[in-house]
């Protein structure tokens, strides 16, 4: 046997371990049965200041925030089931603006429309200047029904994201939801992966008002092969009760209200 071939299987045996691991992680979110279909995914608009703010007056909506390169966009695309419809970056400060991409979502014969909003990245990778055209977008959005606010695993809780969660919760005024997202989990090392998480929702803990913000979702690629995809069904869920599909996935679980630290238990 090659050399190459001995360090090959060990190799390959640390990914099957962290990617049983990553999947166990998830399954608590996901529902593989679940009969729901994102179709017909299409971009729609950009704003790159508050006066090109498309109204788009009719149908709910969901915005993405979170730190530069927290993987927003790239969350979208599974979202959206398109590959390439949002354009991703691994350089920091990849979205410069506000994209506007709708989806219909089927759950059994019901078929409901969604808007999905991409944003600039904040923090100090991030988009200095695009805090004006955000607050705009928020203050005047009465479609706006929940927000998803990513939080980078890897990084932990940083000022930035606590201050954002803070500014979301003053303004949010019974208008939406706030729903935070630990993306990237699989770049925690392995070893911390555990503690790691429960000290990031203690963190939260502290801060979120239980009412308002809801027990995060984690979402993270599946090591060795490249495909995010880990708590993608789970988001999926949540966006169809959003858009108003509560009867066909009605036997699922609703969302928590009250953040838990049981995730990992
Ligand atoms: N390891 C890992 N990398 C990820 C994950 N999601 C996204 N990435 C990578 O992170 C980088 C940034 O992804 P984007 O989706 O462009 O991030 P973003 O939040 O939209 O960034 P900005 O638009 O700059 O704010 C890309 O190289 C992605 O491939 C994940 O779950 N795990
Ligand atoms: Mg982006």
């Amino acid at each position: 046997m090659s050399l190459a071939l001995i360090h090959a299987k060990p190799n390959r045996a640390t990914i099957i371990v962290a990617q049983r691991r990553l999947l166990s992680l998830a399954t608590k979110y996901e529902h593989p049965s679940l009969n729901l279909w994102f179709n017909n995914a299409r971009y729609l608009v950009s704003a790159s200041s508050p006066a090109s703010i498309p109204k788009l007056e009719g149908e709910p909506e969901v915005v993405i925030v979170g730190r530069a390169n927290v993987g927003k966009s790239t969350m979208l695309n599974l979202l959206l089931t398109r590959n390439k419809l949002v354009t991703t970056s691994s350089k920091p400060g990849g979205t410069k603006e506000l994209k506007f991409f709708r989806v219909e979502i089927t759950a059994g014969v019901t078929t409901k429309p969604l808007v999905l909003v991409d944003s600039p990245g904040y923090g100090s990778r991030g988009r200095a200047h695009w805090g004006q055209l955000f607050d705009q977008y928020i203050q005047e959005r009465k479609q706006l029904k929940r927000i998803y606010i990513c939080f980078n695993a890897r990084h932990m809780l940083k000022d930035t994201d606590l201050a954002m969660l803070e500014h979301l919760s003053k303004a949010a005024n019974g208008r939406w939801t706030i729903q935070p997202i630990f993306t990237k989990i699989d770049a925690i090392p392995e070893n911390r992966a555990s503690s790691h998480i429960l000290q990031m929702i203690e963190d939260l803990e502290k801060v979120a008002d239980p009412t308002l913000v809801h027990k995060p979702f984690m979402t993270g690629m599946v090591r060795g092969s490249g495909v995010l995809g880990v708590g993608i069904v789970g988001l999926k869920k949540d966006l169809a009760r959003v858009a108003g599909l509560v009867k066909p996935i009605e036997e699922i679980e609703e969302p928590q209200t009250k953040l838990k630290l049981d995730v990992l238990l």
